[in-house]
């Protein structure tokens, strides 16, 4: 992927990284320890910001650092090593290097794997076809502890993505559980990212400007730091600040569906730079492919605050984006916009 000349990776003058405020006031940081105060935080947050990091967790740090140091190792190996787990069209799950974000191309190359292998997803786009695929994980011969490393982590990072689904929940004023019955089966999966020292970092980011579109997404980046948040209000990117041990969590989009815009997904980008590799490690805490995205009827009022969204079905929703990645469609991917009911 090192091709300095390939224009492919490069943005829009006006699209490129190098206007980052670092100085500016940090996305909120909450101790899910403390007692008081907790959700308030959370509310806060997640409406002034719609990102903040997490510490005292619950995560233990040994199995960060082994799936972080299995990653390190298996994106070593050549390009032939890894491509003997590369995605396709038929399965979208393994090695990957040539993402692109919104028709650009992203300065990284991925591994995802699926929380609950198999992943149950339709086949096809198409609302009437209700066909089921079942995804299996690729599992790279090396290194011998990579599908370990990444097993032990996602249990451990589920059990904290429920923790703030129903914190979430608290916080926008309804039961505790009323969330966890769509991640019954959920269709979580875990992104692996690595992003290599890049010869144009002016030029080309790690990854390109967007919304995350699932449920919930709970980021651990290294030391190195590259994430950036697009600031409500004046839209002007803020560095996340690495802390070592804390995830960063952002909410999605379908958290922006169920609370009939209370809570916000917010654009954010990946930055690259020309001298340290960078790994960063998203879960990505989707629903059931059969759940149905709407506004919460707790939280609507047919008069004086309809619902803002269309119900539309998360796999098929799913199923519509892996479409036009595939076939690199000339036009835009589908988004929650496209389900707006017009005010
Ligand atoms: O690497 C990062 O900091 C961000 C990655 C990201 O936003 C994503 O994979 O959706
Ligand atoms: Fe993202």
């Amino acid at each position: 992927m090192v091709d300095v000349a390939d224009s492919a990776y490069f943005h829009a003058t006006e699209h490129r990284p190098k206007h980052a405020i670092t100085k500016a006031k940090n996305i909120p940081l909450i101790d899910l320890s403390a007692e008081s105060d907790l959700l308030a935080e959370i509310r806060d947050a997640s409406r002034e910001w719609g990102f903040f990091q997490v510490v005292n967790h619950g995560v233990s740090q040994e199995l960060r650092r082994n799936i972080e140091s299995a990653a390190r190792e298996f994106f070593a190996q050549s390009k032939e090593e890894k491509g003997k787990v590369k995605r396709d069209e038929g399965n979208p799950l393994g090695y990957y290097d040539s993402e692109h974000t919104k028709n650009v191309r992203d300065w990284k190359e991925v591994f995802d794997l699926a929380v609950q292998s198999p992943m149950v997803m339709p086949v096809s786009h198409d609302p009437d076809d209700k066909e089921l695929m079942e995804l299996h994980n690729r599992w790279p011969g090396y290194p011998p502890n990579f599908r370990e490393a990444c097993q032990e982590y996602a249990l451990e990072v589920k059990n904290l993505a429920f923790k703030l689904l129903q914190l979430i929940s608290l916080s926008l004023g309804l039961p505790e559980n009323h969330l966890d019955g769509f991640f019954k089966d959920h269709g979580s999966f875990i992104r692996i990212n690595h992003y290599p020292p890049c010869p144009t970092p002016d030029a080309a980011l790690g990854v390109g400007p967007h919304k995350d579109s699932g449920g919930l997404t709970i980021l651990a980046q290294d030391e190195v730091g590259g994430l950036e948040v697009k600031r409500k209000g004046d839209g002007a990117w803020i560095r996340v600040e690495p802390i070592p041990d804390a995830y960063i969590v952002n909410l999605g989009a379908i958290l922006q569906v169920w609370s009939n815009d209370i809570y916000q997904s917010v654009e954010h980008r990946a930055v690259v730079n020309s001298e340290r590799e960078r790994f960063s490690i998203g879960f990505f805490f989707n629903p059931a492919h059969y759940v149905n995205v709407e506004p919460q009827r707790e939280l609507i009022d047919d008069q004086k605050n309809p619902a803002k969204y269309r119900p539309y079905n998360w796999g098929k929703f799913v199923a519509t984006r892996r479409r036009s990645n595939f076939k690199k469609l000339d036009v835009p991917n589908i988004q929650i916009s496209d389900f707006k009911i017009a005010a």
